[in-house]
């Protein structure tokens, strides 16, 4: 569960820290299971399916897996919902890819690593590193038979700040060694450091040291969001631009010989709850950037996977109608946290950028030496630092606990009409995003 998928602030701990506390921990975790339940289930899959599609990247917590305040024991229901997600996958034709998107201690400042902190923490200390080891041997036992598991992408988006990455290439050999040491078949997914974009401290005998394996990199084109530097027309500068950064990304994996996977890409959509008129001809020019980037990889022949299924609204392949509780109770709520740009992902900052602009000059006025003002990630420019900080993790701190109230004493029923608006049944479709899909999936099996 992410923020913007999902529609609550902050992060995944935060979230269900916040809903025990207001319902409860057996209503929540009730609330959250049928959540899990209903947010992917045979329709979906058939849906997948029919578009052409063959295999899905299932996005999984490290928490489903261990209890920070009890490590080193598998929980109970640790593979209650990735065994459905993943058996109703085979059962209609889809391989899964099995994406540890969270790691104890979080592997980069991002909310997507359900950390809450800007500093990730993961790589510097050794026992977060040893749990995610473990982890990875329960997951390899638990699937070494499996034939519809296409594999295991190791970590998502690592950030190693590292400045020869050299904790990242340590963890990974550890990874491998106790993958491989249960399953040798099932191919591995290494993302580059850095957000998977990095691999220019990776190994250079890579190929023979960590065999059957991918290098994932995660493909976003700058066009494809709010703060494109210029509305995509689909010129010959910018799909030179669009390949040329591409090319970058996978670079030292073309002068090795070695395999390249897509893990993560694509556009974000405007909503006419935000956008207005606009609405249409912004998500036009996304289709394009979609298209001529499906265009690049076809001629790659490049394997992908699209970011993402499913959510409320902005980046879904499917999405939850407004007309579901779930969307009708939180959409004052949904409107503010819009309007304070609280969530990171294609933010629209209009209503609050001159709010923290004096934080940001302040931060640059203050540091004497302008290349000291440079921290990693290099992507996080002294304003993008602000708003992690400033926004994303404080002032969603504070939304958190509103969250969580709007589900004051509502008992199961009620509960569950709010998880099923996420069922596939309540959702909508994003027919432009899914009519290119469609049509590139059918061109690559030709
Ligand atoms: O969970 C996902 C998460 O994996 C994803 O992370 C972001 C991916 O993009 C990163 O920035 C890109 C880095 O490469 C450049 O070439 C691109 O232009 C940038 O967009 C960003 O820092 C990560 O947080 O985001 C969506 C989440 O749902």
């Amino acid at each position: 569960m992410e923020n913007f998928i999902s529609g609550y602030p902050g992060c995944e701990f935060q979230i269900r820290e916040a809903l025990a506390e207001v319902l409860g921990e057996q209503k929540a975790e009730f609330f959250f299971d049928r959540f899990l339940e209903h947010f992917f289930a045979e329709p979906d899959a058939l849906f997948f399916k029919s578009l052409g599609l063959n295999c899905i990247r299932i996005a999984v917590n490290y928490r489903h897996f261990q209890d920070d305040m009890n490590p080193r024991v598998l929980r109970k229901e640790a593979f209650k919902h990735l065994d459905r997600a993943i058996n109703i996958c085979a059962k209609v034709g889809i391989y899964t890819v099995i994406d540890m998107h969270t790691a104890p201690g979080g592997q980069s400042g991002g909310w997507h690593a359900d950390a809450g902190s800007h500093i990730a923490a993961f790589w510097q200390h050794r026992h977060f590193q040893d749990s995610l080891v473990w982890i990875w041997e329960q997951i390899a036992t638990h699937y070494r038979e499996h034939e519809w598991v296409a594999g295991y992408n190791v970590l998502n988006e690592p950030a190693d700040p590292h400045p020869q990455h050299a904790r990242l290439i340590a963890f990974y050999d550890r990874a491998y060694t106790a993958i491989r040491a249960i399953d040798t078949r099932h191919a591995l997914f290494l993302d580059g450091n850095t957000f998977a974009v990095d691999f220019s401290k990776f190994p250079e005998d890579a190929g023979v040291r960590w065999a059957n394996t991918a290098y994932a990199i995660h493909d976003y084109a700058i066009y494809g969001f709010p703060n494109s530097p210029e509305p995509y027309a689909g010129t010959e500068e910018q799909k030179t631009l669009l390949r040329n950064t591409y090319k970058r990304k996978r670079s030292w994996m073309d002068q090795k010989g070695l395999c390249v996977w897509n893990g993560e890409w694509g556009p974000v959509y405007a909503r006419t709850e935000y956008d207005g008129d606009q609405t249409e001809s912004i998500n036009e020019r996304r289709y394009m950037v979609l298209k001529d980037q499906l265009d690049i990889y076809t001629k790659d022949r490049l394997s992908w996977s699209i970011w993402l299924y499913k959510d409320i609204g902005f980046q879904g392949m499917v999405y939850v109608s407004r007309e579901t509780p779930y969307m009708e109770l939180f959409k004052n709520f949904l409107e503010r946290k819009h309007n304070l740009a609280v969530d990171a992902w294609g933010k629209d900052d209009k209503y609050v950028k001159s709010i923290y602009q004096p934080i940001v000059d302040l931060v640059k006025s203050s540091v004497s030496d302008e290349s000291k003002l440079k921290l990693y990630p290099p992507l996080w420019s002294v304003e993008e630092r602000v708003t992690r900080l400033s926004r994303t993790m404080l002032m969603a701190e504070f939304l958190v606990n509103e969250w969580a109230e709007y589900f004051r004493g509502m008992d199961e029923a009620q509960l569950e009409e709010l998880a099923k608006s996420f069922s596939f049944e309540q959702c909508l479709k994003r027919d432009g995003l899914n009519k290119v899909l469609r049509e590139y999936a059918h061109s690559w099996q030709k």
